[in-house]
């Protein structure tokens, strides 16, 4: 069953600088489309996963589910209710609470100066929900000891801390986790152990988590479906053996390997490199054209549509 349906779903940021005012005499209007005509399902019990470079629009992504951001077009459907737009204040509630967000910087997301048993339950605490022995219960479920609970945040090394951001989000019995590169901020040896502790505990509470990171090599043992974004719009989205063994864009080709790798007519093809476009003026057609090396002219023409092949979808107008 679908938990999260997403919708062409597209977010725009006024970055119009207004001081320009007194130097140029008129605002000088830019808009920045962070998410373009996004849509994807996320079903229930699964793991998406949203893979792409800095800026492609991850993070916008994120916010916008869990509510913390408003969609310019397009919506996003928790269980059919659209957070954005349902008026009934008890519905908006109880989807709410179904959703918590895990962030990259266990450091800045935990009050240094509260004891972690009152960090993990505050978001219960303050719903008026009973919380006693709740803090060490969740702490020996993330791993961490019932006696941590009277510690204080430095206490604990980075992983520890991000178990602990863990057990608050646990707390309020969600239904789906956003998590955005939970691990990213953590040293390559305590990332794994991190990605187990979530693996089982999404088994172990029947979670479905939406997992946002810059690395496909992350997710491809925790994912059951992957979203590749470039520049805010969805390039491609399959499975994960089909991605990493089939990979249909040359984008996804580029993340997958640094090597050299062979083309859909087995040509050796360069990976392709190049800076991300400005995301204010970007490229014609394809976002990706100037940085593909398989590209045609009809590339910097036409925009690609989300088209499937072979159990994925892809936007691009020469995969094949
Ligand atoms: N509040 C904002 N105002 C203006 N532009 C924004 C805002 N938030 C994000 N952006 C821009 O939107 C684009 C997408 O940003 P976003 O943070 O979603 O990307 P990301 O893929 O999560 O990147 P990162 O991994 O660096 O966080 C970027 O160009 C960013 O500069």
């Amino acid at each position: 069953m679908t938990l999260v349906a997403v919708r062409n779903l597209t977010r725009i940021f006024d970055v119009s600088k207004p001081w320009l005012n007194r130097v140029v005499e008129r605002r000088k209007k830019a808009f920045l489309t962070a998410v373009s005509d996004v849509s994807f399902d996320v079903a229930e019990r699964s793991v998406y996963a949203l893979v792409g470079e800095s800026g492609s629009g991850k993070s916008t992504i994120g916010k916008m589910l869990v509510g913390l951001l408003p969609p310019s077009e397009g919506a996003v459907k928790i269980r059919g209710t659209d957070l954005a737009r349902e008026t009934d204040a008890a519905k908006v509630d109880a989807v709410r609470r179904d959703i918590q967000m895990i962030f990259q910087d266990p450091f800045a997301s935990l009050n240094p100066r509260w004891r972690v048993r009152d960090i993990i339950v505050e978001p219960v605490a303050s719903r008026g929900g009973e919380t006693e022995g709740m803090a060490e219960r969740l702490l020996e479920q993330v791993g961490l000891s019932a006696r941590d609970a009277g510690k204080f945040p430095h206490e604990f090394s980075g992983g520890q801390r991000q178990r602990i951001c863990i057990a608050r989000a646990l707390a309020s019995e969600p239904k789906l986790i956003v998590c955005d590169e939970p691990t990213s901020a953590l040293d390559v040896s305590v990332q794994a152990q991190v990605l187990n502790l979530m693996s089982d505990l999404k088994d172990e509470f029947g979670l479905t988590y939406l997992f946002i990171s810059h690395d496909l090599t992350v997710v491809q043992h925790m994912a059951d479906r992957i979203g590749v974004l470039y520049l805010g719009r969805l390039v491609e989205e399959a499975g994960p053996d089909a991605l990493f063994d089939d990979p249909k864009h040359p984008y996804t080709q580029m993340l997958l390997s640094a090597a050299p790798q062979l083309d859909n007519f087995g040509r050796d093809v360069p990976p392709p490199t190049g800076e991300i476009p400005d995301p204010i003026n970007p490229p014609t057609g394809c976002a990706f054209h100037p940085r593909c090396s398989i590209a045609q002219p009809v590339c910097s023409r036409e925009r690609p549509e989300m088209r499937d092949l072979r159990g994925a979808r892809v936007a691009c107008h020469l995969a094949e």
